[in-house]
């Protein structure tokens, strides 16, 4: 690839030394990124060029797995990195970055341009404005957008008007990094790859499914940030979302990037809009309390002492659809739980009849399937087995898939994957924008009803604890339970097999 370019915008945050840089080089460490390339960070922190490679250089050390780093290939990676100091919320700066790109390139329009907005999101309106004003957004250029799009539906709706006057829609890429993981990709080759389980994949034989995005950390240094986001706009409407689409949607007739995310969309677009009832009944949200050594959620740095911005919830949802129809999708998400999981787990009906017994005293009827997204990363089939010997006793047993077995997970992890397919071209794996709003859409009145209701409940949980009883509750209304990986773990930084 001759020429390429990348603008990173907040390339001195947390964000860029955690994520970004380290998948960078994993593409340079695979030779994804050929030629001369160039790297240019933006921010307002005075950094030289050189100042800004040892700053890097440092934090791949800390960030890049202790088995992928080269102190050869790191070094001539950040050789491929420059800095220029600017305030991407102002214009002025704008011309400056414009003649550092032709200094870099010797080009005004680099055949292949990507600039990566990684600011706070309050800027995210702005920058494309000062791009187009400046003559930056070339047609051969593309621009990827974190995470969260918008903050309500209006404010989604506003960005995407911003975007579209700036960019044609295949140059927007609306990141949202859980579609570039591995595993997560892995719902649909399961699904779609293999004919013994779609024609079980509705509601005549499907009970319930739970999908859990939930980790044993609180919210480290972002404190700012997560004050005004909360759980349910920094991991509800987008990721959990996506797991819920990938599970319920339609197998589309060829796999390209409209197929799919037509697909998506029209999941998005079948969830069952939420009453009052929903607003009470059906959605828990919780925030960790001081608990041992562990700090309280209103006791974090940046956070106000009397703080309602929630660090849990878990929401029952419905998709009105012929598939899906009277199948409940529990969702949940929270920080400072006893462990890190993500997995996707679909109950079974259970067998119309029982022949057999269990020592165990509880026979296990229902079959389930557990998709773990992470860590642990496999899937899990459990299966009704008979005890060897005298009788007829029936025990539940495992029937599992880890990726160990294919040689594990590639290196590269979420942002290289979706990096590189942006480089490339390929938007699939990125958010449509028809999605973005529909997913507002279906999770704005949330928003409006705990705006509008100062009162609704907010559970307090202690930190390391799995989130308010109330959530167990909520499922009981279904007699179904919460699938909980190490219901008994003492130690919480351990991970226990399923
Ligand atoms: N961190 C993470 O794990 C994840 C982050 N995201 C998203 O990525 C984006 C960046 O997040 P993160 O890196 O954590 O955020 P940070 O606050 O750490 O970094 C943002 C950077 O933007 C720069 N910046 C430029 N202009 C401004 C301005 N006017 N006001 C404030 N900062 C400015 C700051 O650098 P300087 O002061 O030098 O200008 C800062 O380093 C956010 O939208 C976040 O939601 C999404 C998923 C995960
Ligand atoms: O986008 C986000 O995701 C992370 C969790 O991502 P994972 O890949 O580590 O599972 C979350 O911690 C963060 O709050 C959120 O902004």
């Amino acid at each position: 690839m001759n020429n390429f370019a990348m603008i990173i915008l907040g390339a001195s945050g947390d964000l860029t030394k955690r994520k970004l840089m380290p998948a960078l080089y994993s593409l340079h460490k695979d030779g994804r990124l050929t030629g001369g390339y160039s790297i240019l960070g933006i921010g307002r922190t005075p950094y030289s060029d050189e100042d800004y490679r040892s700053y890097i250089l440092a934090e791949l050390r800390q960030f890049v797995k202790s088995e992928e780093q080269s102190e050869e290939l790191m070094s001539s990676f950040v050789s491929h990195l420059y800095y220029l100091s600017m305030d991407p919320a102002e214009a002025e700066g704008y011309a400056l970055m414009r003649q550092r790109l032709v200094d870099l390139t010797g080009d005004e329009q680099p055949d292949n341009l990507l600039f990566y907005l990684a600011t706070p999101p309050s800027l995210y309106g702005v920058v494309p404005l000062h791009l187009k004003k400046a003559k930056l957004n070339s047609p051969h250029s593309r621009i990827i957008v974190e995470k969260p799009f918008g903050y309500d539906l209006k404010s989604a709706q506003e960005l995407n008007k911003i975007y579209v006057s700036v960019f044609a829609e295949h140059q927007i890429y609306r990141i949202d990094h859980f579609l570039g993981k591995e595993t997560v990709q892995n719902v649909l080759a399961f699904r779609f790859a293999n004919g013994i389980f779609e024609p079980l994949w509705n509601r005549n034989y499907i009970d319930y499914v739970e999908v859990t995005a939930v980790e044993n950390l609180g919210i480290e240094q972002r404190g700012g940030f997560y004050e005004n986001a909360g759980a349910l706009r920094d991991m509800v409407q987008n990721h959990l979302i996506q797991l819920v689409a990938l599970t319920a949607m339609e197998p589309p007739a060829v796999f390209n990037a409209d197929t799919f995310r037509n697909e998506v969309a029209k999941v998005y677009e079948s969830l069952t809009p939420l009453t009052e009832v929903d607003f009470n009944e059906h959605i828990v949200r919780g925030q960790y309390t001081e608990s041992g050594s562990k700090k309280g959620y209103r006791e974090e740095k940046g956070v106000a002492p009397d703080s309602r911005t929630e660090t849990y919830i878990a929401m029952k949802l419905g998709i009105s659809n012929w598939r899906w129809s009277g199948v409940p999708f529990y969702i949940r998400t929270g920080k400072q739980m006893p462990t890190k999981v993500t997995e996707i787990v679909v109950h079974f009906r259970e067998t119309p009849h029982q022949m057999f017994h269990s020592a165990e005293g509880k026979y296990p009827r229902a079959n389930k399937l557990i998709m773990r997204v992470q860590p642990n990363e496999g899937v899990v089939l459990k299966i009704g087995m008979k005890v060897p010997g005298a009788g007829f006793e029936v025990k539940q047993v495992m029937m599992d898939f880890s990726y160990d077995q294919l040689g594990g997970l590639p290196g590269g992890d979420a942002y290289a994957r979706l990096i590189d397919d942006c480089i490339q071209g390929d938007p699939t794996l990125f958010t449509r924008s028809d999605a973005v709003e529909a997913s507002w859409r279906f999770f704005d009145p949330i928003l409006r009803f705990w705006k509008n209701n100062q009162d609704a409940p907010l559970y307090g949980y202690p930190a390391g604890t799995w989130g308010p009883l109330e959530s167990e509750a909520m499922m009981q209304e279904h007699g179904a339970e919460w699938t909980n990986p190490c219901k008994n773990l003492t130690n919480t930084d351990q991970y226990c097999e399923l």
